[in-house]
Order: C-alpha cells, then sequence, then structure tokens
C-alpha cells in the first residue's frame, strides 16, 4: 500500500514517561523505555524528558537498538514573549535535532495556553487568538521556519488540545497565513478527533501541507466524561482519553489510504499517552505495531 521506503514508524517515549507529567512513569529508565520500543518493532523516536541530551551518547544508545530520531517537541512563545526568546531556544533545540539527523521540528505555540493546567477545565477556557495574536504567531513562525531552512529542516506546526490553534478553523487560518515553503503541518489523529474534528477531512483538506504524522486514538467514553466532568487536559489524559491506533474509535483505514495515496514522505509517530501504571507501555506499543502492519501494510 505505501510506497517503499516513503514511511517509517516510531513511537514517542510519552507512553512510558510523560514530559508534561514527570511522575507518570517516574521509574522507566530511558534504557528501558528505548529498548522496549525496537522490540516492539519500530524505527524511531522522537525526545523524551529522560533522553541524554548530548548526540554522541543519544546516537550510540539508539543505534545499538536501531533506531533514529523522527523529531522533537518545541514550545513557542510567539504570541506572549519577545520574538528573540523563542528564537534563541529554537535555535539549540533545531541544532540539536540537526546532529541526530532529523529532519523536522515539531513547534506548538504556547501562548495562553491550557495543556498544562491541571484543574482548568478543557473544554471550557481554551484560549481564542486576537487578529494581534494571529499576526504575531504567523511571522513569528515564518522566521521559525526559515531558521530551520538554514539547516535543510522544516517546522511542522502542532495543533493541539487546549491551545490557540485547535480546531479545524483554527488550523486552516493558520495555514492561510503562513507560506508553505516557511510553515509545514503536523497532522496529530487523536487531538483532531479529541476536538471534535473529522481527521480525515482535516488531513484531505491540508495533505501537501503534512510533513509529519502524530497516530493516537481517543476513548470516546471518557472524552465524554472530560466534558461532563469538566477535567483539564492533564485529567483527560490520566483518565485514558487517548490510547493506541485502533484500541479506540477513529477509523485509521481511511487515514492510512488517503496518506498512501498521497506523496507524503516522512516518519509517522505513535503516540499515546497514558499512565504506564495502568497501561503497560511495551503491551500497548506492540498492540499499535500489529494494528498499523494489519491495516496499512507497513
Ligand atoms: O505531540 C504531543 C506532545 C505532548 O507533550 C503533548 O501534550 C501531546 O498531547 C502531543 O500530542
Ligand atoms: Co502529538
Amino acid at each position: 500500500m505505501f510506497k517503499e521506503e516513503a514511511v517509517r514508524l516510531a513511537i514517542a517515549p510519552i507512553a512510558w514517561t510523560n514530559d508534561d507529567m514527570p511522575e507518570l512513569g517516574g521509574n522507566n529508565t530511558f534504557e528501558q523505555c528505548i529498548s522496549e520500543m525496537a522490540l516492539a518493532g519500530f524505527q524511531g523516536s522522537e525526545v523524551g524528558n529522560k533522553y541524554p541530551r548530548s548526540p554522541e551518547v543519544l546516537h550510540q544508545a539508539l543505534g545499538l537498538r536501531g533506531l533514529q530520531i523522527a523529531s522533537a517537541w518545541f514550545s513557542a512563545h510567539l504570541t506572549v514573549r519577545p520574538y528573540e526568546e523563542t528564537a534563541e531556544a529554537f535555535v539549540a533545540h533545531r541544532d540539536f535535532l540537526h546532529a541526530m539527523g532529523a529532519k523536522v521540528i515539531v513547534v506548538s505555540e504556547q501562548g495562553r495556553s491550557i495543556q498544562g493546567q491541571m484543574d482548568t477545565p478543557l473544554f471550557d477556557a481554551k484560549p481564542v487568538f486576537s487578529e494581534d495574536e494571529w499576526t504575531l504567531l504567523a511571522e513569528g513562525l515564518g522566521k521559525l521556519g526559515r531558521l530551520a531552512a538554514e539547516k535543510g529542516m522544516a517546522i511542522v506546526y502542532h495543533h493541539h488540545m487546549g491551545t490557540g490553534v485547535q480546531t479545524a478553523a483554527e488550523i486552516a487560518r493558520l495555514m492561510e497565513l503562513t507560506d508553505p515553503a516557511e510553515v509545514s503541518l503536523l497532522f496529530d489523529t487523536g487531538h483532531l478527533a479529541f476536538s471534535g474534528e473529522n481527521p480525515l477531512e482535516v488531513l484531505r483538506t491540508h495533505l501537501p501541507r503534512i510533513k509529519h504524522v502524530h497516530l493516537k486514538d481517543i476513548r470516546p467514553e471518557v472524552v465524554q466524561r472530560v466534558k461532563a466532568e469538566k477535567l483539564s487536559f492533564l485529567q483527560a489524559v490520566k483518565a485514558g482519553a487517548f490510547t493506541v491506533p485502533g484500541d479506540g474509535c477513529i477509523e485509521f483505514a481511511g487515514i492510512f489510504a488517503e496518506l498512501a495515496g498521497s506523496s507524503y514522505t516522512g516518519w509517522f509517530v505513535v503516540e499515546a499517552e497514558q499512565d504506564p501504571a495502568l497501561a503497560d507501555p511495551l503491551e500497548y506499543a506492540i498492540k499499535a505495531r500489529k494494528y498499523i502492519r494489519e491495516t496499512s501494510g507497513l
């Protein structure tokens, strides 16, 4: 179904140790995490809070297990802080990822984001950007895109629950305001479904700009609870709102077919943050790998 060598499969360390809540999986080591990724049949990883920041040390540990770095998250604050502050942190992040051989840099604007607030209801309080904020975001992302291009890399914007770019309309606005040569898009199935969007429609609308894919599923009964009980994003994650592809309600067969028929090349990253005490990361990684093989042929 997929063209040979077009797509490689990675898995994010967030199922082993959670960057947003380091107490989740606090006992899981870096070595256990990457060994289990390889054991489950993955070729790549994103970067978690327990990963060594020395490219040499990280290369050595990953190389032993046949893994590569696909990318890593970067929090931008373009709408709330001077551009130079974001740019300085971005360049350090870019150079680390470049040394690791990654081609894309995941960027998410965190200005007025509620994703890290434990008690703020997710469906009541997400930021809605003003015209000035949209301008700051679009112009700042354009500049970050040019900084990425200096190293032959691209930025991929991560739409995210609880942020100013969450809905399909907000994604469309951002894509309109930015230059495709400077700003590409990350397609995260789980965040779109959680927000009430149809992931396949968003994929079809923006396919030429998508350069990175996060595969996560949602448990609809938990999403209902999040709305009814006014839970926050972090409480939703702890309650099990996200799971691996095939374990929730998202229809992945159509999504894989659409991507296979396109010119997409790059990584698919299984990214399903759950409490590792409740959802064994190796068991779920194996489950995801099997489902992707059966549904996409990868
Ligand atoms: O890509 C991601 C990175 C995480 O830190 C984030 O909260 C998660 O939901 C996600 O999609
Ligand atoms: Co994601």
